[in-house]
């Protein structure tokens, strides 16, 4: 059983003209269900922002070493900042890129006595404004549409399985929130130890937009018999894909799917990507939220089959754990050396023996 061979792409021009709007809702029922992934063509999202993230992405990895430093992720208990290569492992290799994470503005709420998870949650580190002008304004600007689209998405999901218009809005309460977002570089071959870009995992929260800020192949989707399949740059598209909450509350209908990246071969100039994780509210336990789906929709679950062995197990924690803490939990795997700076009990959970060269999240 093979359920996929390629990555969809649909186009979202298609949602604002009323007589092709159905086609669409009907192709996304079926990539969320089938296929877990998706290009999401012609995306609301200002061009000339979007060129400039891209233009920006090789520029960011250019600023000074003491800058780097200064911006290291054990500065930060919300885990943002930079992360030289070798940093993670997933699934017991050393992932071969380098990273920083960033978040949509949010003013640290968290004080001693209130549950750790929501400390996850505070100011991103940023670049000297002087070493790279007009970036965090520019980026800033581009993950606020990216998070309106977001918003947008899952009302489209919501209609294509067919649900009541607000049964995914105990997951989006009034109030600030907070999204995720990276610049990932994946050098060539020949200047790191393997080809693991990234190892095969799953993604947490509800969705990713991913946008591919280079040429290079190298992201790989593993479909229901195991085989990876490629999932290249396509120009103005977005790579949309879903995450193990998301998958969870819709009972399994909306797939996670594990997904890797192949470094770029000897020679090539390096890979980089622009990854946008939705978050979900910190507090809402996922199985607390019970959606009710109509038999013809269950029964498209049932035709694809069950979603076989694949390559990657992570946040399995979602039936257990307030959404927050699962983020936490994942996040304490994978940067141990922040955990211990500002997490010591988990870490000590985690890490009886001490702090490892490495985190490993998966
Ligand atoms: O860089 C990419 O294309 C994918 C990155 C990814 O899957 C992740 O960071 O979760
Ligand atoms: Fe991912």
């Amino acid at each position: 059983m093979s359920n996929f061979s390629s990555v969809p792409v649909l186009d979202y021009s298609l949602v604002s003209d009323p007589a092709r709007r159905p086609e669409f809702i009907a192709q996304l029922r079926h990539a969320l269900i089938n296929v877990g992934f998706l290009y999401l063509a012609n995306p609301p999202v200002a061009r000339e922002d979007t060129d400039a993230v891209i233009a920006y992405a090789p520029k960011l990895f250019e600023i000074p070493e003491d800058e780097k430093e200064r911006l290291r992720m054990r500065n930060s208990p919300h885990f943002f900042g930079y992360s030289r290569v070798g940093a993670e492992i997933t699934k017991g290799k050393t992932d071969q890129r380098e990273q920083f994470d960033f978040g949509t503005p949010f003013e640290a709420r968290w004080k001693p006595g209130d549950p750790e998870y929501l400390r996850l949650w505070g100011p991103a580190q940023w670049p000297e404004e002087s070493l790279l002008p007009g970036f965090r304004e520019t980026y800033l600007r581009y993950l606020k549409q990216v998070e309106t689209l977001s918003y947008d998405f899952i009302a489209l999901l919501v209609e294509a399985f067919g649900l009541p218009s607000g049964a995914l809005a105990p997951f989006f309460p009034p109030g600030p929130m907070q999204h995720r977002a990276k610049v990932v570089k994946y050098p060539a071959r020949d200047s790191v130890t393997s080809d693991q870009g990234v190892g095969p995992h799953y993604d947490s929260g509800f969705l990713t937009f991913l946008l591919q800020a280079s040429d290079h192949p190298g992201l790989q989707v593993q479909n229901l018999s195991g085989e990876w399949i490629d999932a290249p740059p396509i120009p103005n598209t977005f790579v949309v894909n879903i995450g193990k909450a998301l998958e969870k509350v819709t009972q399994g209908l909306a797939q996670a799917t594990s997904h890797q990246v192949l470094s770029p071969p000897p020679g090539s100039t390096p890979r980089y990507s622009v990854p946008f994780f939705q978050s979900i509210a910190q507090e809402v336990r996922v199985p607390d939220i019970q959606l009710e789906f109509s038999p013809e929709i269950l029964r498209l679950k049932d035709e694809r089959g069950a979603v076989g062995a694949s390559d990657s197990v992570n946040y399995s924690e979602y039936g257990q754990y307030p959404s927050g803490q699962v983020n936490l939990i994942g996040r304490v795997k994978s940067h141990p050396d922040v955990a211990e700076r500002y997490y010591p009990e988990l870490f000590k959970k985690y890490y009886p023996d001490g702090l490892p060269a490495q985190g490993s999240a998966y």
